[in-house]
């Protein structure tokens, strides 16, 4: 299948085209053979059927016990019941009336007209949607600057302050987490309050809360009479919630047009329902992945849009795709450690980069290409660089080398094309993609909804704090005035010798940071004393 002819035979042949989204889906450029499609056409079957169930409510994450609900958020009319489409359109309609009073200075800052800046804190699925929304929608003058947190980086965090500092007095903050315990958004939301309280400024008068009904940040918000709070619901996942208050409060302080947002994933999630192959986006996607890493994960996902607006859509769909197909156990409890691993960031800027190892290097990924086909806002037309050819006509021309230079070299690839980066498209494509995660979970038969494996970092991580507190109240129980210990002695007082690397790292770690007395060569452990500062 390698003549042009040929080629452009199993372009048309594979080609999907959404006509009223103007929205292009093709999987020509991946080998696979109409025998595949045959074995995959019963896999496909139960997949639909089984989205359909999860659809109408469905326990589709057994272990939490939860239902998946994050298509209602676009068509709640299709909500399982009444008390879920009530909490529904009245949160969006909650959503939608506070931004314009926002942006209209209804709702304003306690020493001024208006509000000019929004903090947003949250990580992960609180933070990656609203970032990548706020960059693919960025305006040279924006009614409001939105700056994030999404982290616990002190560095990083004083950063965004700093930059803040002489408009924090005009800064609204939205602290977002949906299970409201989440560290590093409680941390910066901790460290935020500092500054505040450090300019004289009452938190309380400043902040705004989306999390889950009970939480403890809602409990926070409600006893220190925070602005407002958003609901977030168990039926939410957190990488699936852009659509629900997570994402659509920060959107539309930013006058970016959620309705649009909405819209757009609605007539998405209308397409990729269609219980046939070659007539749902989604599933094309689905197949074409399952083809090129053996429904195994034995092929990464590069994800290259030609758009710098789209550059964080990668970083978005990493943690779509990762936390919801990574996993070691099928939903029969087989080991089956799936998964794809998802990267990238932007062509042509990356053509520049890792290109040539996709190009020449292990043959060990697949590309997904994105393609805009409007160059500027409308009107624009930018200079002619060469007689005929635009910064644009480059743009497209050296996607369309790479897709071929790849192809050639036996090396796959997709390409959905959008025709602008638009609210309606950003919601298209993340519903997109939505269903394709779903349907491939389906597929391979994993739990595409929880991430028990993030929780064993984030209990390692309260050990080591612990063993942290224990290290600090020997240091000054025992070597207050001219005393220290050996890292060994440390260990073994603080009850843990066989932790003595942790220790080690912890007191490095400490003495970096000025908080305790070290003596010795820091490369040479043994040599260590360490002491209290009291
Ligand atoms: O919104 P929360 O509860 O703070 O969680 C943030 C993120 O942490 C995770 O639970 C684990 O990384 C993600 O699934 C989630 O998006």
């Amino acid at each position: 299948m390698n003549s042009a002819t040929e080629l452009w035979q199993r372009y048309q042949d594979w080609l999907y085209y959404h006509e009223e989204l103007n929205f292009y889906v093709d999987i020509s450029r991946i080998r696979f053979t109409a025998d595949f499609v045959a074995q995959m056409q019963p896999k496909f079957e139960k997949a639909f059927a089984d989205m359909q169930a999860l659809e109408a409510g469905a326990i589709a994450n057994p272990d939490e016990d939860r239902m998946v609900g994050h298509y209602w958020l676009r068509a709640p009319e299709l909500a399982p019941n009444e008390s879920l489409k009530h909490d529904i359109t009245s949160t969006l309609s909650k959503v939608d009336t506070f931004a314009k009073k926002v942006i209209k200075g209804e709702i304003h800052p306690p020493h001024a007209a208006k509000f000019t800046d929004i903090l947003s804190i949250g990580i992960g699925g609180s933070a990656l949607g609203p970032e990548f929304v706020a960059q693919a929608m960025a305006v040279t003058n924006p009614l409001l600057n939105i700056s994030f947190i999404d982290n616990t980086d002190p560095d990083g965090i004083d950063l965004v302050l700093g930059q803040l500092s002489a408009r924090l007095a005009t800064t609204l903050v939205v602290v977002i987490s949906k299970s409201g315990g989440t560290p590093e958004a409680a941390n910066g939301m901790k460290e935020a309050k500092y500054a505040y309280e450090q300019k004289g400024l009452e938190f309380n008068r400043y902040a705004v809360a989306i999390t889950g009904e009970g939480s403890k940040l809602d409990r926070i918000a409600k006893e220190e009479g925070w602005i407002d709070t958003f609901a977030m619901y168990d039926w939410i996942g957190g990488r699936t919630s852009e659509l629900s208050a997570v994402g659509l409060l920060p959107a539309a302080l930013q006058g970016i047009d959620i309705m649009a947002m909405l819209e757009g994933a609605k007539v998405m999630d209308e397409a990729t329902r269609i219980a046939n192959l070659k007539q749902n986006p989604a599933a094309l996607l689905a197949l074409a992945w399952y083809s090129e890493t053996n429904g195994k994960g034995e092929k990464d996902m590069v994800i290259l849009p030609y758009k710098d607006r789209l550059l964080l859509f990668s970083r978005y769909l990493q943690q779509l795709v990762m936390e919801s197909l990574g996993k070691e156990k099928d939903l029969d409890g087989n080991t089956v450690y799936q998964g794809i691993a998802v990267y990238g960031n932007k062509g042509s800027t990356d053509q520049h980069a890792y290109v040539q190892q996709l190009r020449e290097g292990v043959n060990n990924f697949f590309a997904t290409f994105i393609e805009v086909l409007s160059d500027r806002a409308p009107g624009n037309k930018g200079p002619e660089l060469e007689p005929g050819i635009f910064a644009g006509d480059f743009l497209s021309g050296f996607w369309q080398g790479t897709r071929k230079a790849l192809y050639e070299n036996g090396r796959g690839s997709i390409t959905v094309s959008i025709p602008e980066v638009s609210p309606r498209m950003i919601g298209a494509l993340i519903a997109l993609y939505e269903r394709a995660v779903g349907l491939y979970g389906f597929l391979v038969n994993v739990n595409a909804y929880h991430q028990p494996g993030v929780e064993a970092g984030k209990k390692a991580a309260a050990v080591i704090l612990d063993l942290q507190k224990k290290v600090m109240a020997v240091l000054d129980a025992e070597t207050a005035g001219s005393a220290s210990l050996s890292i060994a002695d440390l260990a073994h007082k603080v009850g843990q010798p066989e932790a003595i690397e942790t220790v080690y790292l912890i007191v490095r770690h400490l003495d970096a940071n000025s908080r305790i007395n070290l003596e010795g060569n820091t490369g040479n452990p043994s040599s260590l004393r360490v002491s209290s500062l009291l």
